[in-house]
């Protein structure tokens, strides 16, 4: 590079420029059968996700995609770079917002010190016939051409999803429609240059998209990032490099990750790629996938739309992601956070069995005073703290849930026998329909994860209950519940009762009128035997019978909370100092505790706190309980 131009602006002193590796791609090669009812198709799901999992990446070969087209592609595209300059500017442009552009270096031209060996031309593809008549006329086959290869990836790139979908166990579609919109094309091209231990052809990253597949040329410059070291990628011609972008890292929850990859430059050979996307629209709500969330493996990212990731797109895109886009716990006790989001390390599983190990020598000693027998939780704060934090709605009711399985645990540890939750009130009902469907989506979600052989309500041995009026749930939750209900029953060592179209006076109305029903039919069979009030017709002392006619004992029997005793310990969350209908016949001597964290905030130590409280309080509460 004797041109000192290029010698300042080119220049990024690559220390490591990798080592040419080879059989390391090699491995890495798996066989994407043609047709997907192909016997083999187990083993080609098992291998892409293992290959995923060890190199980031795989090639695939026998894919499908005629190596015809692939070369008359290619051959398509050298003949565009190689055309005049005076034809090619018509399509240059910096402004990323437009469709079909060519440009050099990054997308960050105007702002990189130092720029990179490349040039690239993007366009969209699909739908093709939107997008076709903004694509280069010259040369003469180029509409013709990559019309059809654009059409024959997008369906490669389809099924390759619908195996890594299989693979992973989501639904059916799962990455169709609106995950996969948008089809972009983006060729990159790099003359030979002069110094390759200046610059790079790319600089290293992840693809910030769902998923690309490159088809490399027959020249070297491809690396992937691999235990601390560069390493080179074989050029297969006939072969598609298929890389997940990072939406694929997340809403795989990190099952399968992203690779890290640059390009080097070559001294005396062009090269192009041939890069295609799959991009989710703008407004598709990111997020790991339900089916791979539950209370052993915590979402690892935040709820966000595509186009907020994409706005935040820098080179630096793996660290954006990190810090925008990552779920922020945000509990007092960080550190269990910290264990749940990385539980699979060794290192953090050591430290997680320490905490654990701790926390039970902790309980020992605060089981030397009396131990709540029953505690009750008002869950507030949720959508707080999904506003304090910036989070997509909804976050807070899933970061919530997280806090309080911790809590169960904990509870659970502890020896407290029944722990009461206010998961949902009819009140609740009367909030915005979205908000409601979105939170019931999420309990029914939960609720089929309780009966989970692995679940904490089987691990700690758990009868749940679903406590309110079932009646007002959707079909699909209340079927859900009993389900649970009927899973749960045999479950004896401790009981959990989860308070759903739930409040309290609603509660008292309708044990008061089964009350009442259970005595009408009573005295309804005295009458038939001629024995009874007959109320027809009562005289005076009849009256003073009928007064009488249901007590407390009675009421209290139809309580739905009648399958466990009065709570110990009431702990509202947020500060707020109100029982909002929750258990008002039930709390006349527990003790109430209301820190002033959110409920997703709530950790280890606000558990002690409110159960040291209520030891210091308990010879004076149970003096209270007796004088009833
Ligand atoms: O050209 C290559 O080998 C890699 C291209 C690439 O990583 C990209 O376009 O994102
Ligand atoms: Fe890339």
């Amino acid at each position: 590079m004797s041109n000192p131009y290029l010698k300042v602006m080119y220049s990024h002193q690559i220390e490591d420029l990798g080592s040419k590796l080879f059989h390391f791609a090699k491995t890495f090669q798996w066989l994407i059968s043609a047709k997907d009812a192909d016997l083999d198709r187990a083993e080609t799901i098992q291998k892409i996700l293992k290959s995923c999992q060890e190199f980031g990446f795989f090639q695939a070969i026998n894919h499908g995609v005629s190596e015809c087209l692939m070369n008359d592609t290619m051959s398509v595209f050298k003949e565009f770079f190689g055309m005049p300059a005076e034809y090619k500017e018509n399509f240059f442009s910096n402004d990323p917002n437009k469709s079909c552009r060519l440009y050099s270096s990054t997308l960050n031209y105007d702002k990189e010190e130092v720029h990179y060996w490349r040039d690239n031309f993007t366009h969209h593809c699909h739908p093709l016939e939107e997008n076709m008549q903004i694509w280069p006329e010259k040369p003469t086959r180029y509409r013709e051409v990559v019309g059809t290869y654009s059409a024959e990836v997008r369906k490669l790139l389809l099924r390759i999803l619908d195996l890594i979908c299989e693979g992973l166990g989501l639904e059916l579609g799962y990455f169709g429609d609106e995950a996969s919109k948008i089809q972009l094309l983006s060729v990159n091209h790099h003359i030979p240059c002069p110094d390759p231990s200046l610059t790079l052809g790319m600089p290293e990253h992840c693809d910030p998209n769902l998923i690309s597949i490159l088809h490399q040329c027959d020249v070297y410059g491809l690396q992937a990032f691999k235990d601390g070291q560069w390493i080179g990628v074989e050029p297969l011609p006939s072969a598609f490099v298929v890389i997940p972008g990072l939406q694929l890292r997340v809403i795989s929850n990190e099952k399968l990750i992203s690779p890290k990859h640059r390009v080097v430059t070559d001294a005396k050979e062009s090269r192009t790629t041939i890069g295609t996307f799959l991009i989710p629209s703008h407004d598709f709500l990111i997020e790991p996938a339900r089916a791979l969330v539950n209370e052993n493996n915590s979402p690892l990212y935040r709820t966000f739309k595509y186009k907020e990731f994409f706005s935040t797109f820098t080179g630096k895109i793996f660290l954006v992601l990190y810090q925008r886009f990552t779920v922020h716990f945000g509990y007092a006790d960080l550190a269990r956070s910290d264990m749940e989001k990385a539980s699979n390390t060794q290192a953090t599983q050591f430290f997680g069995n320490l905490g654990s190990f701790l926390r039970k020598c902790f309980f020992r000693v605060l089981c030397i005073g009396p131990v709540p027998n029953h505690i009750a939780f008002i869950m507030d704060g949720n959508r707080r703290y999904a506003r304090k934090h910036k989070l997509i709605e909804g976050s807070g009711h899933k970061i919530g849930f997280l806090a309080l399985m911790s809590i169960l645990r904990y509870c659970y540890e502890l020896g407290v026998k029944y722990v009461t939750i206010y998961a949902f009130s009819i009140e609740n009902f009367k909030r915005r329909p979205e908000e409601v469907q979105s939170v019931m989506e999420l309990m029914q979600e939960k609720i089929e994860g309780l009966i989970k052989e692995e679940s904490i309500v089987n691990h700690y041995g758990v009868r749940v209950y679903f406590i309110g009026n079932l009646k007002l749930l959707s079909r699909s939750v209340r079927l859900a519940a009993e389900r649970a209900m009927a899973a749960t029953a045999g479950n004896s060592k401790a009981v959990l009762s989860i308070c759903v179209a739930y409040t309290s006076t609603d509660e008292i109305v309708h044990a008061v009128q089964e009350s009442c029903e259970e005595k009408w039919d009573e005295i309804r069979v005295l009458d038939a035997s001629g024995a009874g009030y007959g109320l027809i017709g009562l005289g005076g002392s009849e009256m003073d019978e009928r007064e009488h006619l249901i007590d407390i004992a009675d009421v209290e029997k139809h309580m739905y909370m009648a399958v466990a005793p009065d709570p110990d310990i009431l702990i509202r969350t947020s500060g707020e100092t109100r029982l909002s209908n929750f258990l008002l016949w039930q709390s006349a001597h527990c003790h109430l505790y209301s820190p002033s964290m959110l409920w997703p905030e709530i950790g280890f130590w606000h558990l002690v706190r409110a159960v040291l409280d209520f030891q210091r309080n308990f010879v004076y509460l149970e003096e209270k309980k007796k004088q009833v």
